[in-house]
């Protein structure tokens, strides 16, 4: 399990965001919806200056307007988006072709209910899926989805397995068989308050995964 990738997100502060930055994770996520606890208006040199440019910063958004969001990749250099919302495959395309090099998450959240057909259009638009867990939030719920339900999961695209993710999962997680399986992306499960991440806590998150 040690090539994958691993993501947090939620990050606001410096502090913070040196000492995560620290344990080397792949993406950092900063939230840029507004009805987020972990909202974000302006990711300032100040804290961008603590992100080694190894690790790949992401903006989140939900349903934001195109040009809000091609503006914001350029204000911060984003290196991914992460989109929670109802973004169509063409807002998804339109990202790709604006920006080279930029990953582009669509976001799902997934229930028993969920119906696999509707990423078929995203499949060509998109570098990833992130399956997380359906609620009205749009994420950062704290809660895990059944993840018998990616067995309906029939397309080649690489996702992110999201929602809930805790330290009481990583058996589970080591015991995925999936190719497809390309990071884990963890939130409120490891966070002392809204937005600060819980240092100690992850790294024992990495060690138990063996990183
Ligand atoms: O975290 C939020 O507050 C949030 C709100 C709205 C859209 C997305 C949000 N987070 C995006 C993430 O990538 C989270 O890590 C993901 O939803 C899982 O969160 P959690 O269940 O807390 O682990």
């Amino acid at each position: 399990m040690s090539d994958l990738k691993f993501k947090v997100c939620g990050m606001k502060f410096a502090a913070n965001i040196a000492a995560v930055a620290g344990l080397q994770p792949d993406y950092l996520g900063f939230i840029f919806y507004d009805k987020s606890p972990r909202y974000i208006s302006d990711v300032s040199a100040e804290l961008i200056k603590y992100i080694p440019s190894e690790i790949k910063t992401v903006g989140v958004f939900v349903n934001e307007d195109l040009e809000i969001v091609k503006k914001k990749i350029n204000l911060y250099q984003l290196k991914a988006v992460q989109l929670h919302g109802s973004e169509a495959p063409e807002y998804c395309a339109e990202l790709k072709a604006t920006f080279n090099n930029l990953e582009v998450i669509k976001a799902f959240g997934l229930d028993q209910e969920f119906d696999f057909s509707i990423l078929d259009p995203y499949e060509n638009e998109v570098d990833f899926f992130l399956f997380d867990t359906k609620t009205k939030a749009h994420g950062g719920s704290g809660k895990t989805f059944d993840w018998e339900i990616l067995n309906n999961y029939t397309l080649d695209e690489p996702y992110f397995l999201s929602g809930g993710i805790d330290l009481e999962h990583v058996d589970a997680v080591l015991g995925i068989n999936d190719e497809r399986l390309y990071a884990l992306d963890i939130n409120s499960r490891f966070e002392i308050e809204p937005g600060v991440k819980d240092v100690e806590k992850i790294k024992e998150l990495l060690a138990n995964l063996g990183n």
